[in-house]
């Protein structure tokens, strides 16, 4: 299994963006790197432990990249949570507050089948806002979240508090 520590030493800090007092963990030099990103995803893909997931649900943008690949490797349907406006189908919404804002996420109301077991993929938990809101959203269609990933947490927001109950892993912690 690939090692995190890799992964951890290529995010930059950007800092007051996009708001002053933000200090922003920039992904894209993992992206860039076809062996961190291909890391990056094997270890995603080991927090489903061996389950059977019949959709990977990831939340617009920086979601996408990780889940859909996931959901490839896995096997698994992918499911798209996007931001308001975004769906052309009928959705199910949900508002919420993120580090810097507010916002509103949408999900098709057929997208995920009641009792289909669903891996939920993010790049970064901070405050909990968005998962808890994509969260919400999958208990709305009846889904049965089996696990929730992210690639960075910012463990000092502790944004796991707004999860529930749900199983959370996070491949790197930032305290
Ligand atoms: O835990 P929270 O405080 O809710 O913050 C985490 C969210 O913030 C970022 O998304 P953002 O809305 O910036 O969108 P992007 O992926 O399009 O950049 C990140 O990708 C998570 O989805
Ligand atoms: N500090 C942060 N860096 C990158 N993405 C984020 N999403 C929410 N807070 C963030």
């Amino acid at each position: 299994m690939p090692s995190p520590d890799s992964l951890r030493s290529a995010i930059r800090d950007v800092v007051d963006f996009p708001k002053p007092g933000i200090i922003f963990k920039d992904i894209t030099p993992i992206l860039s790197d076809a062996g961190l990103f291909r890391d990056s995803i094997t270890l995603l893909c080991d927090t489903a432990g061996g389950q059977k997931i019949d959709k990977v649900v990831g939340i617009d943008a920086r979601g996408f990249i990780f889940a859909a690949a996931v959901a490839d490797r896995l096997g698994a349907g992918f499911v798209p949570v996007r931001k308001k406006g975004k769906l052309p189908w009928e959705t199910r919404q949900m508002s919420y507050s993120l580090e810097y804002g507010e916002s509103v996420v949408e999900i098709h109301r057929d997208a995920v089948a009641p009792g289909e077991t669903v891996l939920l993929i993010d790049d970064l938990l901070a405050t909990g806002g968005t998962a808890a809101a994509a969260l919400a959203l999958l208990d709305q269609l009846g889904a049965n979240v089996v696990g929730v990933a992210f690639l960075l947490e910012l463990g000092f927001l502790n944004g796991r508090e707004k999860l529930g109950g749900h199983k959370i892993e996070s491949i790197l912690v930032f305290d």
